[in-house]
């Protein structure tokens, strides 16, 4: 079965001032897959991801070419409504970023935000979101206290469903692991590969284990190029290029 594409970056070039960060970034995103973003640091990994939920717009003198597109739509056509795309195009962070309100009221956030009123209706989706993201169980008797009490895994997991409250398509994920230990890694990791059923998420992670285990495609970064991109088994057992087989080999990065 052919993989329905949900986002492609055609010739993606972006800049901080007079800084070429990234170099003509031709690359698609299948639904219903994780892609993983790797490469060293400062290659130019979370820029990209940044460029489809338009994060990098909040930075002045930054400046996108090439296009970008979700569902064919261009992502930077003038006149775009940035909150629907935001909507559209959830993000979870490096570090679990909980708002100081309860467990509840940040995951209904984005549902007030979208001017969603109706009590019940938020009350539903507040629970279907924990359940989602695979943490209503070890909260459901709290949610009305303070999510800054929860421990960082599980903050981790209110970020992600806070993010999924507003039924986003595709997720970003910038190394949402990296803070965690081991066995909240383990529990974020199987929450990805659950939530691909859904959803099309992209992650950036350092962890080359990581994207072996939850992705089904790699894209590897160096210098702010996108230098291959295949099916994960292949990148890390028969990498077309020497600079991937040197990256994950561990001779540099
Ligand atoms: N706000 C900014 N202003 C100027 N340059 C920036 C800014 N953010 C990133 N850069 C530069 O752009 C390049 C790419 O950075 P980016 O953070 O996208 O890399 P990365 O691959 O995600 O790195 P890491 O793995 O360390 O997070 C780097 O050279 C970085 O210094």
């Amino acid at each position: 079965m052919q993989p329905i594409v949900k986002c492609t970056a055609k010739h993606v070039d972006f800049f901080y001032g007079d800084f070429h960060a990234l170099h003509a970034i031709d690359l698609d995103f299948h639904q219903n897959e994780v892609t993983a973003l790797i490469g060293p640091s400062g290659c130019g990994k979370s820029t990209f991801l940044r460029c489809i939920n338009r994060m990098n717009d909040l930075i002045p003198g930054t400046r996108i070419e090439g296009e970008l597109t979700l569902d064919g739509e261009d992502i930077y056509a003038p006149g775009l409504d940035v909150v629907t795309l935001r909507r559209r195009v959830g993000m979870v962070f490096q570090k679990p970023n909980p708002f100081p309100k309860t467990i509840f009221e940040n995951v209904a956030y984005g549902l007030r935000v979208n001017g969603i009123k109706d009590k019940e209706c938020i009350a539903q989706r507040v629970e279907e979101s924990l359940k989602l993201a695979a943490l209503f169980d070890e909260v459901k008797d709290r949610i009305h206290q303070s999510a800054l009490g929860l421990s960082g895994g599980q903050q981790q997991r209110l970020c992600i469903a806070r993010a999924l409250a507003v039924e986003p398509e595709v997720l970003l994920m910038d190394e949402p692991a990296s803070a965690l230990d081991p066995i909240a890694t383990q529990k974020i990791e199987e929450l990805i590969h659950q939530l691909k059923q859904r959803f099309t998420i992209i992650i950036v992670t350092h962890n080359m284990q990581q994207a072996a285990r939850v992705s089904d495609r790699t894209a590897f970064f160096y210098m702010g190029k996108l230098v291959e991109v295949n099916k994960t088994g292949k990148i890390f057992t028969k990498p077309e290029k020497k600079q991937t087989e040197e990256y994950i080999t561990g001779r540099f990065g």
